[in-house]
């Protein structure tokens, strides 16, 4: 029976990552999508500029939406101090098993809580869920459609504070223009763009960094 693309890079992990060491889950991934198969994964060019702004922030707690395989889960809760956690958000069931296995191989399923459901149902109950009332930082890779209005939930539910930060991926590639546009304009946030490429490839793409302003 054939396999699935995420089934394929869960084995490559199993096989080539050392368990217990995040890095070399990274990597393990990073050269799967390289030289088998391209896959959605932040990757290894725009990874850093995530590590780069989750360490500015160091956040005590972390939103993640769309969790896919937990490779970008891996890179946030590796930079965690002990007694901070990342929610992660995955719809998908299939995607989300294998997250699980990719999380646990990192040895990190105690600071990775991965909520199956779609972030439009679950944001709402985070606060009750988790006992946190604000999220110091936000990283959007789901749908690009739902980058706007989860913010805009985001923002309803009273889930961000004064300072919070939102890390976007692919503001250009496939693109998010209408979030992108609302975050530029909007006077309760501070935009920033990296410019980067596509994970694994040569086209352009960048990560849009927002500081809301209360
Ligand atoms: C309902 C809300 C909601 N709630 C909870 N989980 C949700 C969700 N909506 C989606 N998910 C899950 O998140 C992941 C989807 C992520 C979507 N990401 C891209 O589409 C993408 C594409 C390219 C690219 C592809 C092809 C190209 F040619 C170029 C670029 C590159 C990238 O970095 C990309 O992130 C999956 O696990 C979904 O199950
Ligand atoms: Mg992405």
């Amino acid at each position: 029976t054939s396999s699935t693309r995420p089934q394929r890079l869960l084995r490559a992990v199993q096989r080539k990552a050392t368990k217990g060491d995040p890095q070399s889950v990274i990597s393990a991934i990073d050269y799967f999508c390289r030289n088998s198969e391209w896959a959605m994964n932040v990757g290894d060019e725009k990874g850093p500029i995530l590590d780069s702004v989750v360490c500015e922030v160091s956040p005590a707690t972390a939103l993640e939406l769309g969790t896919y395989c937990g490779y970008s889960s891996v890179r946030i809760a590796r930079l965690l101090p002990v007694g901070t956690k990342l929610i992660t958000l995955e719809f998908h069931p299939d995607y989300a098993c294998i997250a699980r296995q990719v999380i646990q191989h990192a040895g990190l399923e105690d600071k990775i809580f991965l909520v199956e459901g779609a972030s439009g149902d679950l944001i709402p109950k985070m606060a009750d869920m988790f006992g946190i009332s604000t999220f110091d930082f936000v990283f959007l890779d789901h749908w690009k459609d739902r980058y706007l209005p989860d913010l805009k939930l985001l923002e309803e539910c009273q889930l961000l504070r004064k300072g919070s930060v939102l890390l976007a991926d692919n503001v250009i590639c496939p693109g998010t223009p209408d979030y992108l546009e609302y975050v530029r304009n909007s006077p309760r946030y501070e935009s920033r763009y990296f410019q980067s490429h596509l994970e694994y490839t040569k086209v352009e793409d960048g990560l849009e960094k927002s500081v809301f302003l209360g």
